[in-house]
């Protein structure tokens, strides 16, 4: 078995030493869902902790999810990756998340033409109140916890809010996609790279009031907007561009975004844990206060990722000028909202820690190692 596993290794281009990296359990809702096939492959092949970090996946579903799940199994199973070390297939929650060190939780309703994402509050909220309380029995004390199901936000709240013992850093929502997508745009306007493209910001709530925020950021190392040198176009293409593009995909294709959405959760991933150096990633984190953002909302800010798990915020930037600090303040509003609108499923108060770093990094480090 070893054996037959290392010579595997070996053929995709992995030292023997690297393929006995230690496994991660990465837990992963909605599992047979659009999203969720779409991002297992490449979780599954290395694309979202490196081609070192061996990974079992623990798979949840509803019950009537199961039968199309095992055909994902399956699928996973014909991938023959050499750093799938198990798959788990379930729709309780406790056993879902039993042990995880990381989940990404997919399962959720989405938005339907003609849908706002309000809509999906009171159908999909919920079911983030029973995963909380189940990651907050089951999983490990320093697992991260990705919520791309929607509205993305709040839904991390509600689960932060139903896990008393774990620390509510360690769960974010994806504002990632709105990111990559703003980062597209730019690089299409300005007929650059992508890759040179570099400190977009989103602001707030992955919704259609969020704030994408070219102020500091760059194209080839120049400051983005005298490059784009178009305020129209920022304010009046770009912006809204960027805040409507999930509706935009929802027209275009008849559902919502998939393949990007599984993409921008490896991204987000990937770089917590691998690290993206002094890059910035938007991260919706549970606020403590900075920026002048309303302490206990998930909003969506820049942040450093070293690696680990761990993320640190960008603090040294310039104050909002007056644009910036009313489209920020219109998805703060948004957020409380969203707060008010799910106030039935806190059942208490998630400043239950006080500490902002995200948590416990020896023994992040312990874990992820
Ligand atoms: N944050 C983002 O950037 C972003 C982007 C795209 C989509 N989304 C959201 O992601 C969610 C999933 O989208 P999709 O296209 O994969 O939908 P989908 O309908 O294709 O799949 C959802 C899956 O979740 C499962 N599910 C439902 N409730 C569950 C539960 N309680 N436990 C486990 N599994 C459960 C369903 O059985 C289904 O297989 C939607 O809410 C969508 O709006 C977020
Ligand atoms: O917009 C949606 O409902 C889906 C998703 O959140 C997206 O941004 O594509």
């Amino acid at each position: 078995m070893l054996r037959s596993s290392l010579t595997t290794a070996a053929r995709r281009g992995l030292s023997a030493a690297a393929a006995e990296a230690p496994t991660k359990k990465v837990a992963v809702t909605g599992a047979a869902g659009a999203i969720g096939y779409a991002m297992l492959m490449r979780i599954a092949s290395g694309q979202m902790f490196g081609p070192h970090v061996p990974v079992e996946l623990q798979l949840l579903e509803t019950e009537q999810g199961l039968k199309p799940l095992r055909g994902v199994a399956m699928e996973i199973k014909d991938g023959a990756f050499p750093l799938v070390r198990g798959i788990k297939q379930t729709a309780d929650p406790n056993t879902g998340f039993g042990d995880a060190d990381v989940a990404v939780l997919v399962g959720a309703r989405p938005r339907g033409p003609g849908m706002e994402r309000a809509d999906l509050m009171s159908a999909n909220a919920a079911i983030f109140a029973v995963q909380g309380k189940a990651i907050n029995d089951a999983a490990k004390r320093d697992i991260r916890v990705l919520v791309v199901g929607n509205p993305a936000n709040t839904n991390a709240l509600v689960a932060a809010a139903n896990a008393p013992d774990i620390d509510p850093a360690q769960f974010m929502a994806m504002t990632r996609l709105d990111q990559n997508r703003a980062m597209g745009q730019v690089a299409i306007k300005t007929g650059t790279p992508v890759r040179d493209v570099e400190r977009v910001v989103i602001w707030g709530n992955h919704s259609s009031t969020q704030y994408p925020d070219l102020s500091n950021a760059l194209v080839n190392g120049k400051p983005a907007l005298d490059v784009i040198n178009d305020t129209k176009w920022v304010r009046e293409e770009f912006i809204p561009r960027v805040q409507k593009r999930g509706a935009e995909i929802i027209g275009a294709r008849g559902a919502s975004s998939a393949t990007s959405a599984a993409s921008a959760a490896i991204d987000h991933m990937h770089d917590l844990f691998v690290g993206s150096g002094d890059a910035w990633q938007s991260l919706a984190i549970r606020s403590d206060g900075s920026y002048g953002i309303d302490k206990d909302i998930w909003y969506s800010v820049p942040c450093r990722c070293p690696g680990d798990g761990v993320y640190e915020r960008v603090l040294d930037i310039p104050p909002p000028d007056e644009y910036s600090a009313a489209m920020m303040d219109a998805t703060r509003k948004e957020l409380l909202e969203e707060r008010d609108a799910v106030k039935h499923l806190l059942p208490a108060a998630t400043g239950k820690q006080t500490s902002t770093k995200p948590a416990r990094k020896k023994r992040a480090k312990k874990a992820t190692a």
